[in-house]
């Protein structure tokens, strides 16, 4: 059997990519979905300008670019948002901003009189090689916002999403790793990995 081919479809092309994020939780989660395919992800902290934007592909897009192009090498970056059905899709691209300046009890006091509960997490990896053009990868999943916070593993929004019954903050990180919006977009990307 001449696989030499076969291995390269297989294989990922990189066997260590730089992940440039300030935020550990993202990081933690990141490192063992990449891990399980034979990828080692280093946590680069560089914090990289965010673009204004509708939705999460330009912004996750022109921080990878900025980030390859300044360190050299090629990299991944994760830009990730929770949209609010019933506040049109609020925080979404704020969503860093948010839980910064009103964390959790006040997005939960916004929603108090909201009888729709949907919402969905959406993560975009942006993958980008040094004077190149970025690639991105997006996922999603849909749960609905708690009526208060419950669990204390994960971060950020985690504690508020409730997924079929249980909170991201009472699943934990082994669990949300097998549905999440992060995991789905980094199959994408992994998927794609194989082929070049
Ligand atoms: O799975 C998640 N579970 C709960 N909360 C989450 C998740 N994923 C993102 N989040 C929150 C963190 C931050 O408040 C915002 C994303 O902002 P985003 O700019 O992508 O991340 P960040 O500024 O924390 O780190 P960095 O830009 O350095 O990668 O949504
Ligand atoms: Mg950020």
């Amino acid at each position: 059997m001449d696989n030499g081919r076969e291995e390269k479809i297989q294989k990922p092309a990189y066997e260590k990519i730089v992940f440039v994020t300030g935020n550990a939780g993202k990081f933690a989660e990141i490192k063992e979905i990449l891990a399980s395919v034979g990828i080692e992800a280093v946590q680069e902290k560089g914090d990289y300008p965010e673009i204004q934007a509708d939705d999460l592909e330009p912004i996750a897009a022109a921080s990878a670019k900025a980030a390859a192009d300044d360190l050299k090498i090629p990299v991944l970056v994760d830009d990730s948002g929770i949209f609010i059905k019933a506040l049109n899709g609020f925080p979404g691209p704020y969503s860093r901003f948010v839980e910064d300046h009103l964390g959790n009890p006040r997005v939960l006091k916004l929603m108090e009189n909201e009888t729709n509960r949907d919402a969905y997490f959406k993560t975009v990896i942006a993958f980008c090689e040094p004077r190149k053009e970025p690639l991105t990868f997006s996922g999603i999943v849909e749960g609905k916002i708690a009526f208060e916070e419950r669990g204390d593993e994960g971060f950020g929004f985690d504690p508020i999403f409730d997924y079929n019954g249980k909170t991201f903050g009472e699943l934990g990180i082994e669990f949300k790793n097998t549905i999440s919006h992060r995991k789905r977009a980094l199959d994408k990307f992994i998927e794609w990995v194989k082929t070049v």
